[in-house]
């Protein structure tokens, strides 16, 4: 009922981890791995090994939560070792989360992964800091062209992109158009809304460390950004790339939200940490309890049918 077929391989079930979520060790990916969910993602890896802020950098809420991890890492072999282990051993689908922490690093990591055995999908985090005082590189429309281009140049593997939620029409329209030229596999969208506060009222503090308290919001918070920027893509980029929903995924009709806007996958973040890998049974539930009331017996029933008011 909740087949899904993405890159010709057959998935039990669209959901996935949000990378950055349970994805950092091997003993989390392996439980990932071994959970209902369809697929997973590995924390999005740089070059080099990185510790990350200082903590405490990531907070649940009531409705969400609040991160400023700083890309903490194993470094790209530590994950580029494990999913080619796993491919050896008949792995089918794998995702692989990367960028650099510069523009060369970003194209060093990508022709390392070209040139690797690995055969799976990779994950360019187009969140990746650019260099200090200038937005993230999503967020550089120029340089994201700039990028892409370089990057197709020599990347012939599938090739996704994680991006940050965008709040105006005109770069819904100016990001499409640049995506639409390269032969992306997917757009996943979205990252976590950026520079958002949480106070802690009693102590009238913030409650992570890292940037004076600001830090990427999670959870209930961004659902109707994350559906905008899914369906925003949908309606924009050529059917052949495929659209991955992230943001605000609490029960299971927020997953039929997500595909209705479009998503041909889905990933969870906030309520994975919240609530550990059970998350994806309850989730299936939900969602074919939904699906049954409606009267839908596949996911194609109702992908990207979201009606507007005529
Ligand atoms: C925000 C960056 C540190 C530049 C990238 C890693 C990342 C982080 C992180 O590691 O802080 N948190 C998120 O919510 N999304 C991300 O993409």
């Amino acid at each position: 009922m909740l087949k899904t077929n993405f890159l010709d391989v057959e998935l039990s079930n669209p959901l996935m981890n949000a990378s950055g979520v349970h994805c950092m060790t091997i003993e989390e990916l392996d439980e990932l791995a071994n959970s209902e969910a369809g697929a997973f993602v590995t924390k999005t890896a740089t070059r080099d090994y990185r510790a990350g802020n200082p903590e405490p950098r990531y907070y649940d809420t009531n409705l969400g939560s609040i991160n400023s991890m700083g890309l903490p890492n194993n470094g790209l072999d530590y994950y580029l070792d494990y999913v080619i282990e796993r491919q050896k051993s008949g792995a089918k689908l794998q995702f692989l989360s990367v960028t650099g922490m510069s523009y060369e690093e970003n194209v060093g990591l990508l022709k390392k992964i070209q040139e690797s055995e690995y055969e799976g999908v990779t994950e360019f985090n187009l969140s990746c800091p650019n260099v200090p005082g200038k937005p993230q590189i999503a967020y550089d429309f120029e340089l994201t062209d700039k990028l892409l281009a370089e990057v197709f140049t020599f990347f012939t593997k599938p090739l996704g992109v994680k991006l940050p939620p965008y709040f105006d029409i005109a770069h819904f329209d100016e990001m499409a158009k640049i995506l639409n030229k390269y032969p992306l596999t997917y757009v996943n969208s979205v990252n976590s809304v950026g520079n958002g506060l949480y106070i802690d009222l009693d102590k009238e503090q913030v409650v992570i460390k890292p940037k004076g308290g600001f830090g990427g919001l999670g959870g209930e918070y961004i659902k109707p950004t994350a559906l905008a920027n899914v369906r925003a893509f949908r309606e924009r980029l050529n059917p052949s790339i495929k659209i991955i929903g992230t943001g605000g995924v609490i029960n299971g009709k927020d997953v039929f939200e997500h595909i209705l806007c479009g998503a041909d996958l889905v990933q969870v973040g906030t309520t994975l940490h919240k609530e550990g890998v059970s998350v994806f049974s309850r989730l299936t539930k939900e969602l074919q309890e939904i699906m049954k009331e409606k009267g839908y017996s596949s996911l194609e029933d109702f992908r990207g049918k979201l009606k507007v008011i005529d």
